[in-house]
């Protein structure tokens, strides 16, 4: 079904829930909302102990009694409940109290290409739950596409590619449609976790969840460029004690780029189910990298190679799909009619 850009410009929220981060734009307000996806919650009085950077923060040094939730999984929500309680607490109940006395207030939410009636249920379940009286499901790569400032109304191709945290998806949008796209399960996260399967099997370190990030972007800002590497700490696979471990860059480097030849198959794979007219207007525009992940370390060069097309990124991946909702929902754009759904 079409979405007509007066539905979009009557609401007054744009919500990503992402499996990495949350965010929340308020219309005339801007991104009040910019959390990790993350619930920290105690086991035995249900209580919530901390919301966002801090529950993150908690991440793997809880004691038994509180648990670290993070109730929304490869961009969809898992756990409707804790989902609720975490965009509660992380917009703020005085806010959440005047939505509720809004008997017309209508949110726009980012859903990824092609969820399932579930998935799509539990988004709308979700806002409903915090006061939204109408729920319009975006797809996120149109989202991501204004968000880039791609002309995704326009009758020529455009080619994103939207790196998350668990997934990949890669587009190619024209006349505000998704012409054709694919999804690989390649995201910041599975390369963290291609890191710690690495270190486990090769040092037999059990590596910390909050070092492999601190490790990966170490090798994004070339921090780990001494001779020496780095020294990571963690537990000794057979002993269960501390150990530390020196880590060449190149190592972490070559576990990094073995996912990303995924990406570049979804890429041809893409292009392959596109008409040939579309596919020739991509050589100029080319690849346009959003997403967290799109900031990963030597990205742009590898598929810049691989596909011999001009490859850039987003001017702030990250928020890319948040602010292209932001730009439906306050009329920034020129008027298209999208493919979407309204519920
Ligand atoms: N500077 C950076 N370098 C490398 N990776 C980064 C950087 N900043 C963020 N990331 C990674 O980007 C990912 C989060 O991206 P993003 O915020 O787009 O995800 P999300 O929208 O929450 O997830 P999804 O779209 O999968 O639901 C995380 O895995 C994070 O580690």
């Amino acid at each position: 079904m079409y979405l007509s850009p007066d539905q979009l410009r009557r609401c007054t929220v744009a919500v990503d829930l992402g499996a990495s981060r949350t965010r929340v734009h308020l219309k005339g307000a801007g991104l009040v909302v910019d959390e990790p996806s993350i619930v920290a919650v105690n086991v035995m009085s249900g209580a919530l102990i901390a919301v966002g950077t801090p529950a993150e923060r908690m991440s793997g040094r809880t004691p038994s009694h509180i648990r670290v939730v993070r109730p929304v999984s490869h961009g969809t929500v898992v756990d409707i409940v804790m989902a609720q309680r975490m965009l509660r607490a992380m917009v703020g109940e005085k806010t959440v109290r005047s939505w509720r006395l809004n008997p017309r207030l209508r949110t726009a939410v980012c859903v990824p290409h092609e969820a399932d009636p579930l998935a799509q249920r539990a988004a709308i379940e979700t806002l409903t739950g915090v006061g939204a009286r109408r729920v319009l499901l975006v797809d996120t790569l149109i989202a991501a596409g204004v968000g880039c400032g791609l002309p995704v109304e326009e009758p020529e191709a455009t080619l994103i590619v939207l790196c998350g945290a668990a997934a990949t998806q890669v587009a190619v949008l024209s006349m505000g449609s998704i012409v054709a796209a694919a999804k690989v399960p390649v995201g910041g996260e599975t390369i963290e976790q291609a890191i710690i399967q690495h270190l486990r099997n090769h040092h037999e370190l059990v590596l910390p969840s909050q070092s492999v990030r601190t490790l990966r972007l170490d090798v994004a800002t070339g921090g780990l460029n001494s001779p020496q590497g780095t020294v990571v700490h963690g537990r000794d696979v057979a002993t269960g004690l501390g150990r530390k471990v020196q880590i060449d860059p190149a190592e972490v480097r070559e576990v990094m780029a073995a996912p990303l030849t995924s990406l570049v198959d979804a890429i041809r794979s893409v292009l392959h189910r596109c008409p040939p007219d579309l596919v020739a207007d991509l050589a100029d525009s080319g690849v346009t990298l959003a997403g967290g992940s799109a900031l990963l370390p030597g990205l742009d060069e590898q598929l810049r190679q691989a596909t011999r097309m001009p490859v850039q990124i987003a001017e702030d991946p990250s928020t890319a799909a948040v602010n292209g909702l932001a730009a439906l929902i306050e009329g920034r754009v020129k008027p298209l009619n999208l493919d979407a759904m309204a519920l």
